[in-house]
């Protein structure tokens, strides 16, 4: 009987990866986040990018970051992809499980974060670590219970030909 293999990915990277894969559907030009929410027993519950809502064509709305019309921006029409996770959710309750996300949460998203009862935010990268929507994030993660911290890099590079 032969040994098991060595090199399969783990668990962090497994999510990590899912994340990131749903971050590749997102139609924004300038930043694509993946979101995965995984359970306490490692099964995945729900996933999300950053898009509009149904209805809401791609190809119509627009993708600007600035404008002197507020409605000629994406910021006022986009769905983050925490909170496109939790909402294509509907199997029940989100208690207890962990978020994986491509961006750290906004302060919107940790609003229903901390709501839908995650307990666990694991993240890439924090662009925007310096506003205030972030430390809106940190101060009610912190106040709330939710655990947040940056996701260990691996030296891991996956190629999936499609
Ligand atoms: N955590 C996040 N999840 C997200 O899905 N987003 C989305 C909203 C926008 O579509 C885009 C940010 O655009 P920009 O300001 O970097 O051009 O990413 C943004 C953040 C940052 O808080
Ligand atoms: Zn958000």
């Amino acid at each position: 009987m032969g040994n098991k293999r060595s090199d399969y990915i783990s668990w962090d990277e497994y999510f990590m990866g899912v994340a990131k894969l749903s971050g590749m559907r997102s139609k924004d030009p300038s930043t694509q986040v993946g979101c995965c929410i995984v359970s306490q027993d490692n099964k995945i519950l729900s996933m999300g990018y950053n898009g509009l809502p149904r209805g809401c064509s791609d190809d119509t709305f627009p993708w600007s970051r600035e404008g002197e019309d507020p409605l000629e921006t994406k910021y006022v029409y986009t769905v983050h992809s925490e909170l496109n996770a939790i909402l294509n959710y509907r199997g029940g309750s989100l208690e207890g499980a962990k978020l994986y996300v491509s961006l750290f949460p906004c302060n919107e998203c940790a609003k229903a974060i901390i709501q839908s009862g995650i307990k666990e935010v694991i993240y890439a990268e924090n662009k925007y670590e310096d506003t205030p929507a972030v430390q809106a994030s940190m101060r009610m993660f912190n106040a709330a219970g939710v655990s947040y911290h940056p996701y260990q890099a691996t030296e891991r590079e996956i190629c999936i030909r499609l």
